[in-house]
C-alpha cells in the first residue's frame, strides 16, 4: 500500500512520516534550509507481515501543489495531517478537495501537535475536520491526535495503517504496464533509474518497455518495489527501475513521462473526460477555458472544450474535452486535475473516458451517447452500450488499448458479448448484431431507391455504394456487408455494378449489333481508343446515334467514360489499374512514369489519371496520384 500525505504547510507532515517510519523525507539542501517541503519525499516501513508500507509525502505550500499532485496520483490511501493549533488551513481544503476530485475514498487523519493544544481545543478541532470531510470520499475517516515531538498517539495511528494495508485490497495486476515517473536519477555504475507508482500490469527483469512520449525503447535491468530488491514490480507498489536503452541518459526522461508495455505507448493532445467543477468555485467554468492539466505525474497546458451545454456550473460535472498543448499519455479511468492558466487555484477534476476522440463530431448526440456509454462499469459492459450506439461500429483494438486490456482480457470481454466482428487490418470491428442488420437493410433501400431513380443504370459500384449507404463505414467493414448480402442473394454483382437481384437492363436488338462493330475498335487500341466522333466516321453512323450508345453501355458497365466523348472498355481501364499499381511507389504513382508505361500523350494520361481520381481509385496528392481503393477496378 502507498500511502500519501496531504494538509497545510507546516503542519507536520514530513515529521509524522519520520515518527511513523524512523526516515526523514526531506532529501534537499533548499529544503533542510528552509524547513518545508519543496518536492516529493518517500519512506518506507516494513510491515510484520513481511509487506512494506510506502509513503509519499507531499509538500503543504501553495506554490508546490504541482508536486503534491505528481505524487497524489499514484496513492491509495491518504494520510491528512492537520495541526491542532492551526486547525483546517487553505491547503488542507484544497488537498482535500484534490484527493477528493482524484476519487480517493480510504484514509485517516492525524491531528498533529496535540501536545500544544489544550483537551477542549483538540475537541473541536476534531469536529472541525469532521465538518470538512462531509460529502468527500473520506468522510467519517477515524482522526487520531498525535505529537511527533512526544510520540504520544503515534503507536496507535501506526496499528491503524497496518490493520488497513492489510485490510487494503491490492489494485489487481491487470492491464500492460504502466508506470507514472515521479523521479529520475544516475546512480554511478548503475545508470538511470526512474522512480513512480505502477498504475497497472506488472514489469520483470529483462522486460523490454518505452519511455513516452519520447518513445525511447528501454530494457530493466533491475527492479526495487517498496524499496527492495526484485524481480517484479506489480500494480500499486513504488517501483524504482534500472533501465538501459541506447538513447536512454537522465536528460532524455523526466517526472511526467511514462514507462509503458510498448503496446500502450500512444500520446494523445485530445481527451474526452468528465469533468467536476468545485462548489467552492464563484464562477461557472467556460468554453474553451485554458487550464493547467495534471494528469499521472505529469502537467500540462490546454483547454477545456465543455461538450455539454456550454458552461459547467460549481458544483456541477459535464463532459468535456481536453485540448492539450503537448501530447500525454492517458487511458480511459485515469484520473486528473484541472488548475487554473497560472497553476494557482485548483478548479476542478475527473476522470478520463476517451482516449482516442474522433476528430471530428466532437459534440453530435451520438459521439455524447458513446462517451455515456464509456461511463458504464465494466468494460464489457461499457462495450455493449457502445455497439448499441455505434451505427458504424467500435474499434476493438482502440477499445482495448483505452480501457489498457491484454489480449487474454479482451478476448473474453468479446466472447461476452454478442458481436459481428470484422477484421480491419491490425484492427477489428465490432457490431452488435442488430446495426449489423440495420446496416444491411439500409443497403438494399439504397439499392431500390437508386434502380428507381436510374431505372437504365445496372447498378453502382461498390465504393460509390457504400457512400450512399454508409459514408462512415469503413471499407473492409462494407466489403464484409455486401459480400454477405452477396452469399445470401440478397444482392448480385454484374461487372463493377452491385444491383438488387430484380434488376437488370438489357441492350436493344440493333444496340447489340452495332456494340458488336464498335467493341473490335475500342479493343484495337485499348490504351487510346477512338474518340465517339472518330467512331462515327469510321463505321457511317450518326455521331449523336453512337455517344447515346456508348453512354448506356457506361451505364450496364460494360464501358467507362473516361474524358468527354472518350468511352474505354472496362478491359482497358482494368488493365490500366493493374499497370497503375504496378508502377506505384508505396501507393504513389507518378504521371509522367505512368505514360511512359502506356505510351500515349501528356493530355491523354492526365485524362485517365483524372478519371482514376474521380472514380476513387486514386487521389491526386500535389503532383502524383495515391492509390486509394487499389482494389476498385480488379478486385
Ligand atoms: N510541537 C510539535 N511540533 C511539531 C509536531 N510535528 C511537527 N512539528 C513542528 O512543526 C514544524 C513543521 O513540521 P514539518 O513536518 O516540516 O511540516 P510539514 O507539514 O511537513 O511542512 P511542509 O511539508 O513544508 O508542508 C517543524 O518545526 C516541526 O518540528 C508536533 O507533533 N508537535
Amino acid at each position: 500500500m502507498i500511502i500519501g500525505t496531504a494538509g497545510h504547510i507546516d503542519h507536520g507532515k514530513t515529521a509524522l512520516v519520520k515518527a511513523l517510519t524512523g526516515v526523514d523525507a526531506d532529501r534537499l539542501k533548499e529544503e533542510k534550509a528552509r524547513g518545508i517541503t519543496i518536492d516529493l519525499g518517500y519512506a518506507y516501513t516494513p510491515l510484520p507481515n513481511g509487506d512494506v508500507l510506502g509513503f509519499v509525502d507531499v509538500p503543504g505550500h501553495e506554490k508546490f501543489i504541482h508536486n503534491m499532485l505528481a505524487g497524489a496520483t499514484g496513492i491509495d490511501f491518504v494520510l491528512l495531517v492537520v495541526a491542532a493549533d492551526d486547525g483546517p488551513m487553505p491547503q488542507t481544503r484544497e488537498h482535500l478537495h484534490i484527493l477528493d476530485l482524484l476519487g480517493l475514498q480510504h484514509g485517516v487523519v492525524a491531528l498533529t501537535k496535540a501536545d500544544r493544544v489544550s483537551a477542549d481545543r483538540l475537541e473541536a478541532v476534531r469536529a472541525d475536520i469532521a465538518a470538512l470531510l462531509l460529502g468527500t470520499g473520506l468522510q467519517g475517516s477515524d482522526i487520531y491526535p498525535v505529537s511527533a515531538l512526544t510520540g504520544s498517539g503515534i503507536p496507535a495511528l501506526r496499528a491503524h495503517l497496518e490493520a488497513e494495508a492489510q485490510a487494503l485490497q491490492q489494485r489487481p495486476a491487470s492491464g500492460h504496464f504502466r508506470l507514472a515517473v515521479d523521479r529520475c536519477f544516475t546512480l554511478s555504475g548503475i545508470g538511470t533509474v526512474v522512480t513512480g507508482t505502477v498504475f497497472s500490469g506488472v514489469v520483470t527483469v529483462g522486460d523490454k518497455l518505452v519511455m513516452s512520449p519520447s518513445n525511447i525503447p528501454v530494457r530493466v535491468r533491475s527492479i526495487h518495489a517498496q524499496d527492495r530488491p526484485a524481480q517484479t514490480g506489480v500494480a500499486g507498489q513504488r517501483c524504482a527501475l534500472n533501465l538501459v536503452g541506447p538513447g536512454l541518459d537522465k536528460a532524455s526522461v523526466a517526472r511526467g513521462d511514462w514507462v509503458l508495455a510498448e503496446l500502450l505507448h500512444a500520446p494523445v493532445t485530445r481527451l474526452d473526460a468528465r469533468l467536476r467543477v468545485l462548489a467552492s468555485e464563484d464562477k461557472p467554468l467556460r468554453h474553451w477555458t485554458p487550464v493547467h492539466v495534471h494528469l499521472g505525474a505529469t502537467d500540462v497546458s490546454g483547454r477545456v472544450s465543455v461538450l455539454e451545454g456550454e458552461v459547467v456550473a460549481p458544483g456541477m460535472d459535464a463532459l468535456v474535452q481536453l485540448v492539450l498543448d503537448k501530447p500525454v499519455g492517458a487511458l480511459h479511468g485515469d484520473r486528473f486535475i484541472v488548475r487554473d492558466q497560472s497553476a494557482s487555484r485548483t478548479l476542478g477534476g475527473g476522470r478520463v473516458l476517451d482516449s482516442f476522440p474522433p476528430a471530428r463530431g466532437r459534440r453530435t448526440p451520438s459521439r455524447i451517447a458513446l462517451l455515456r456509454a464509456l461511463e458504464t462499469g465494466a468494460p464489457a459492459d461499457a462495450m455493449q452500450a457502445m455497439l448499441q450506439a455505434s451505427t458504424n461500429g467500435v474499434d476493438l483494438r482502440r477499445f482495448a488499448l483505452n480501457w489498457n486490456l491484454r489480449e487474454d482480457e479482451a478476448s473474453s470481454v468479446w466472447a461476452s458479448l454478442a458481436m459481428r466482428r470484422v477484421e480491419e487490418g491490425e484492427t477489428a470491428i465490432g457490431f452488435s448484431p442488430t446495426v449489423w442488420e440495420a446496416l444491411r437493410q439500409r443497403l438494399l433501400d439504397t439499392l431500390t431507391a437508386e434502380h428507381a431513380r436510374v431505372p437504365d443504370m445496372l447498378g453502382v459500384d461498390r465504393e460509390r455504394l457504400r457512400r450512399m449507404t454508409a459514408p462512415m463505414l469503413s471499407r473492409s467493414a462494407f466489403l464484409a456487408l455486401t459480400d454477405e448480402s452477396l452469399a445470401i442473394g440478397n444482392i448480385k454483382a454484374s461487372g463493377l455494378w452491385l444491383h438488387l437481384p430484380g434488376h437488370s437492363v438489357a441492350l436493344l436488338a440493333h444496340e447489340e449489333k452495332l456494340w458488336a462493330k464498335v467493341h473490335p475498335l475500342l479493343d484495337a487500341a485499348p490504351y487510346q481508343p477512338p474518340r465517339v466522333r472518330d467512331i462515327a466516321k469510321v463505321l457511317d453512323v450518326d455521331e449523336s446515334a453512337m455517344r447515346l450508345l456508348l453512354q448506356r453501355l457506361a451505364r450496364l458497365g460494360d464501358v467507362f467514360q473516361v474524358a468527354h466523348d472518350h468511352f474505354f472498355t472496362r478491359g482497358s481501364v482494368t488493365a490500366l489499374a493493374t499497370i497503375a499499381h504496378q508502377l506505384a511507389q508505396d501507393d504513389l504513382l507518378e504521371a509522367a512514369v505512368f505514360r511512359d508505361r502506356i505510351g500515349v500523350g501528356r493530355k491523354l494520361a492526365i485524362q485517365i489519371l483524372e478519371f482514376f481520381d474521380r472514380v476513387g481509385f486514386t487521389r491526386r496528392t500535389r503532383d502524383r496520384h495515391k492509390l486509394r481503393h487499389a482494389d476498385l477496378f480488379t478486385g
